[in-house]
C-alpha cells in the first residue's frame, strides 16, 4: 500500500452533503424534540421548561472515523446504520440513537474498547459511535436530504446493514476537528508508516484550543512510526486553531495492546460556570460531555438549581435543630422539613421567593452525593455549593481525572470513590462498610440531603431509585428521556419537578439531555 494511488473508481459513496445538516432547520428540530419531551412529562405536572440551545453547528468536540483507503488516496468514512426490519424510523434518526447510546456511556472500559476494535472492525461492524452521529447529523448520503422515512430490508430478508459514509468534512465536529482531518488525511496518504493498516482515527479538540489524535492500526507500531508521527504532530500544531491556541495537539498510535503517546493521552478543558472558568482534563478514551457549549449550560443550571442562597437566611437558625445524621440517611427525614419550614419563614420575611426556598439545596448544612461523577465535570463547579461532596463513578481512568481536576481546581471538600452506584446504594442502605469507602471521616456524621446523578442512557437500576426516594433534593441529569420518565413514575409519589429542563447536546438527532429537579413533596 503506498499514498500515492490513483484515486478509486467510484469509491463506495461521494462525499457526504453539507446541506443534509440543515443548520437553517436547526429551531425546527428543536422544537419537534420539545414537545416530544413535554407530552412523555406531563403526567408529572412540570413547570415550565427551561431550553438551552447549542450551536447549529460545529458543536462537537470529539469524533471518530473509520479510515477507507483500499487502492486510493485515504478517506474517513462513516457508518450509516440501517433501521431494523419492520422499523418505520428514518435511517438517520436511527444512526442517531446508535450513536447516542454510545456518547460515552459504553466508554466505562476505554482500553479494553480500543483493543477489541480492530477485531470488530475486521468483522465489518461499526465501533465509532461519533461516525454513527455523524450519519445522522449529516442525513446519511444516499439517503436523500433528512433521509428517507422508513426504509426496510428486504422484504423476508435480512435487515441491511451499516451502510458507508464518506466523510471529507464533517460540519458537526468542532473547526478544529476539520483542520486535523484535512492534515491526517494530507499527511497519511504521502507518509506509509502512518497509513499502512490504519483504520481509524480519533479527534478530540476543546473550547480551550487544546487537541489530541489518536490513530488506530491494525499492525505493530515501531520507532518508524513514532518519527512519522512526530512530524504529523508538527504539521498538526500549523493547523489554524492550534497555532492561535499555541497548542502542540497530542498524538497516539495504538494497535493490539499496544499505545504509543507522543506527549500525553489527555486534552485539558477550560469551562466557565458561573462566571469562574474551571480547567478539565479530558482522558483519551474516557467519558467527556461531547458539546462543551451545551455543558456550560448544563452545568451552570445544575450550580443554579443547588445554590444555597435562597437558604441564606434560614441555615443558621436551624444549625443544632438539625441533628446530626448519625449515619442514617432516613434520620433526615424528619430534620429536612424543618429546614424548609424556616425557609419558607424567611421568604414570607421577604427574604426569598417562597418557591424558591422551598426547592433550595446547598448551603453549609448540606452534603451532596453524586453518583455517576466522571472526570468530576458536575463535581467541581457544585462543590463550593455544599458543605462536602461524596462521589463515586466506576471508570478508574475517570477518577483518576476526577483526582486530578480537583487539585487543578483548589476543590478540597470532596470525597471521592471508585465504586458502582448499585454498590454504593446497597452499602449505603445497610449502613455497611467497603474498602473503597475507607478514609470517608465523618461519614457518620454526613448531612447528605442532596443527590445528584448523572447515569448512562440505561437509567438507574433499582437499588439506585430506593437510594433516591431518601434524599429531599435530587438533580437528575439524563441522556436519555424515557430511562428517566421511567425513574421519574418511581420517585414522583414523593417528589415533585420544581425545575426541569432540556439541553441539546444532540442536535440532528432525537436524543435530548434532560435535566430535573426534584424536592420532598
Ligand atoms: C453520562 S456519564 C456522566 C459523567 C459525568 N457526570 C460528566 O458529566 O462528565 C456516565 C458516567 O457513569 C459511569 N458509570 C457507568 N455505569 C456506572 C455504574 N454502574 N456505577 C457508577 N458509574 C457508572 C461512566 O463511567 C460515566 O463516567
Amino acid at each position: 500500500m503506498n499514498g500515492h494511488a490513483e484515486p478509486a473508481a467510484a469509491a463506495f459513496t461521494t462525499p457526504v452533503s453539507i446541506t443534509a445538516i440543515e443548520p437553517e432547520n436547526y429551531e425546527v428540530q428543536l422544537e419537534r424534540k420539545l414537545t416530544k419531551l413535554k407530552q412523555l412529562f406531563q403526567e408529572f405536572d412540570t413547570p415550565e421548561l427551561e431550553v438551552f440551545t447549542s450551536p447549529p453547528v460545529n458543536y462537537r468536540m470529539r469524533s471518530e472515523f473509520t479510515v477507507e483507503q483500499r487502492d486510493g488516496p485515504l478517506h474517513f468514512v462513516m457508518f450509516d446504520k440501517a433501521p431494523a426490519e419492520g422499523e418505520p424510523v428514518a435511517a438517520a434518526e436511527d444512526a442517531g440513537a446508535a450513536a447516542a447510546e454510545q456518547e460515552g456511556h459504553e466508554e466505562g472500559e476505554p482500553e479494553r474498547a480500543a483493543e477489541q476494535q480492530p477485531e470488530a472492525q475486521e468483522a465489518g461492524a461499526s465501533t465509532s459511535a461519533a461516525a454513527a452521529a455523524a450519519a445522522a447529523a449529516a442525513g446519511a448520503e444516499g439517503q436523500g436530504k433528512g433521509g428517507k422515512k422508513g426504509k426496510k430490508g428486504k422484504k423476508g430478508g435480512k435487515p441491511k446493514g451499516p451502510r458507508r459514509v464518506r466523510v471529507d468534512t464533517f460540519p458537526v465536529a468542532t473547526k478544529q476537528v476539520n483542520e486535523l482531518m484535512a492534515v491526517v488525511r494530507e499527511e497519511a496518504d504521502k507518509t506509509p508508516e502512518l497509513r499502512q493498516r490504519l483504520f481509524q482515527v480519533n479527534f478530540h479538540t476543546t473550547l480551550a484550543g487544546d487537541a489530541m489524535v489518536t490513530l488506530l492500526y491494525h499492525r505493530k507500531l515501531g520507532p518508524e512510526w513514532q518519527a512519522a508521527a512526530e512530524r504529523l504532530r508538527d504539521a498538526l500544531a500549523a493547523t489554524p486553531t492550534a497555532a492561535a491556541a499555541g497548542v502542540r495537539p497530542h498524538v497516539i498510535g495504538r494497535s493490539r495492546k499496544q499505545k504509543i503517546c507522543l506527549d500525553a493521552d489527555f486534552v485539558i478543558e477550560r469551562l466557565t460556570v458561573g462566571g469562574r472558568t474551571f480547567v478539565q482534563k479530558q482522558v483519551e478514551g474516557s467519558f467527556s460531555q461531547p458539546n462543551g457549549h451545551v455543558c456550560q449550560h448544563m452545568l451552570t443550571w445544575a450550580a443554579d438549581v443547588t445554590k444555597p442562597a435562597a437558604v441564606d437566611g434560614a441555615v443558621p437558625a436551624l444549625e443544632g435543630a438539625v441533628p446530626a445524621l448519625e449515619g442514617a440517611v432516613p434520620a433526615l427525614e424528619g430534620a429536612v422539613p424543618a429546614l424548609e419550614g424556616a425557609a419558607a419563614a424567611a421568604a414570607a420575611e421577604g427574604a426569598v421567593p417562597a418557591a424558591a426556598a422551598a426547592a433550595a439545596a446547598g448551603g453549609p448544612e448540606d452534603d451532596l452525593l453524586e453518583l455517576y461523577c466522571g472526570n468530576g465535570n458536575f463535581t467541581i463547579p457544585l462543590a463550593a455549593n455544599f458543605r462536602r461532596v461524596v462521589a463515586t463513578e466506576v471508570s478508574k481512568s475517570s477518577v483518576e481525572a476526577a483526582r486530578y481536576n480537583m487539585e487543578a481546581n483548589g476543590v478540597s471538600n470532596v470525597f471521592l470513590a471508585r465504586m458502582a452506584s448499585e454498590e454504593f446504594a446497597v452499602t449505603m442502605r445497610e449502613r455497611g462498610t467497603r474498602r473503597r469507602l475507607e478514609g470517608l471521616e465523618g461519614w457518620e456524621a454526613l448531612r447528605l440531603r442532596t443527590i445528584l446523578v448523572d447515569p448512562p442512557r440505561a437509567g438507574l437500576d433499582d437499588f439506585t431509585v430506593e437510594l433516591l426516594k431518601e434524599f429531599d433534593r435530587i438533580v437528575y441529569i439524563s441522556c436519555n428521556p424515557d430511562t428517566l420518565h421511567a425513574n421519574l413514575k418511581a420517585i414522583a409519589p414523593t417528589h415533585r419537578i420544581a425545575r426541569f429542563a432540556a439541553f441539546d447536546q444532540f442536535p440532528y438527532t432525537h436524543h435530548l439531555e434532560t435535566g430535573v429537579y426534584l424536592v420532598r413533596r
